[in-house]
């Protein structure tokens, strides 16, 4: 049995629709990515799941308890949002604190819970700082911690990382999966960023216009997209125009093909009858992406950056060859 249930969710602003009819299912323990561009609905649904947002239609339902009219506090679910929101007079511990000294827990048991969470989140030296004396990754961790303290069923998560520079977010998105697995608690996690989703999830739900695309694990999203909506929004994708895909591998396409660029290999001219010519050329790190110009068509083939020697120059006549079984048609 799913562990949490969306049956049939409907929120409207001013008569417009944000999602109608939205069903989703969540197992219990899952790490659940929405994933979607901006205004797609994604933190309107996590507020609807929170108690913060009142759906116009629809259930909510937890562990089998229909949880759609209950208050945000006697959900069990806790929420990190994108601004940390600590109490700034607060110290570190007072703020985690915080939540358990309104369930009224003893002064011990409470101390014991906060020196437990601190420790997991890797900041049991600051308890005594306040919010102003910590980076923006620490004060995530605080705001993280103060969720978790509560021992909340459902942990939502709406873009935490993304006021953090991008060396701490990879570092705090691989600390918030890590705790995530050891608590064991059941996790949705908000964001615009294909690789966050990507690197972290057990499923990703992909949203567009408050509908659900697709949702599969990572592997699947990446290597075969639903839709055109799916093919741009995650990867790298070539799309090519049935007639474009009909010429270059000179086939009969009906539809719209999907190919990655790694599912291209550049190989020698000998080697194939499919000839291109390189245009230019990005550095992707371990990757070098090239734009390759073949039967009138524009390319992205990735390659290995193996060595700065066998760097291929705008220019240069290249074969090609395409992993038939990758190339993806899409609707
Ligand atoms: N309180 C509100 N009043 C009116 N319209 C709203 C309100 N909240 C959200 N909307 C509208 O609902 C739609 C979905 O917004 P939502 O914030 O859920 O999207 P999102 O996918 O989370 O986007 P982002 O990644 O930018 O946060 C948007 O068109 C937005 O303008």
């Amino acid at each position: 049995m799913s562990f949490f249930q969306i049956h049939q969710l409907a929120k409207h602003y001013a008569g417009k629709a944000v999602f109608d009819t939205l069903d989703l299912t969540i197992a219990e323990g899952e790490f659940l990515t929405l994933l979607g561009p901006s205004g797609c609905g994604k933190s309107t649904l996590l507020r609807c799941m929170a108690g913060l947002s009142r759906p116009d239609q629809g259930l909510l339902r937890m562990d089998g308890r229909d949880i759609t009219h209950l208050p945000p506090q006697q959900r069990q679910i806790g929420m990190v949002f994108q601004s940390y929101a600590l109490f700034p007079n607060m110290t570190v511990a007072e703020n985690v604190g915080f939540g358990l000294k309104m369930q009224k827990m003893a002064l011990p048991e409470r101390t014991r819970a906060v020196e437990e969470i601190l420790a997991l989140v890797e900041l049991s030296d600051k308890a005594n700082a306040l919010p102003s004396e910590l980076s923006g990754g620490q004060q995530q961790r605080v705001a993280l911690a103060r969720a978790l303290v509560v021992r909340p069923r459902l942990l939502l998560l709406d873009e935490p990382l993304s006021a953090l520079d991008a060396r701490i977010r990879r570092h705090l998105r691989e600390q918030i999966r890590t705790i995530q697995r050891q608590l064991g608690v059941t996790t949705v996690f908000v964001t615009h960023d294909q690789e966050e989703a990507l690197t972290l999830s057990d499923r990703i739900v992909l949203m567009h216009d408050g509908r659900i695309v697709q949702h599969g694990s990572a592997e699947s999203l990446y290597t075969r997209p639903a839709n055109r909506f799916a093919a741009e929004f995650i990867g790298h994708f070539n799309l090519l125009e049935p007639d474009a895909a009909s010429r270059l591998l000179r086939r009969s396409c009906q539809q719209t093909l999907a190919i990655r660029p790694e599912s291209i290999t550049l190989v020698d001219v000998g080697d194939t009858s499919h000839l291109g010519e390189i245009v230019d050329h990005q550095l992707l790190g371990n990757v070098i992406r090239y734009r390759v110009r073949c039967d009138g068509v524009m390319l992205k083939v990735d390659a290995l950056n193996r060595e700065a020697a066998t760097l291929l120059a705008a220019g240069t006549r290249v074969g090609l060859h395409f992993a038939e079984p990758e190339l993806c048609e899409v609707a």
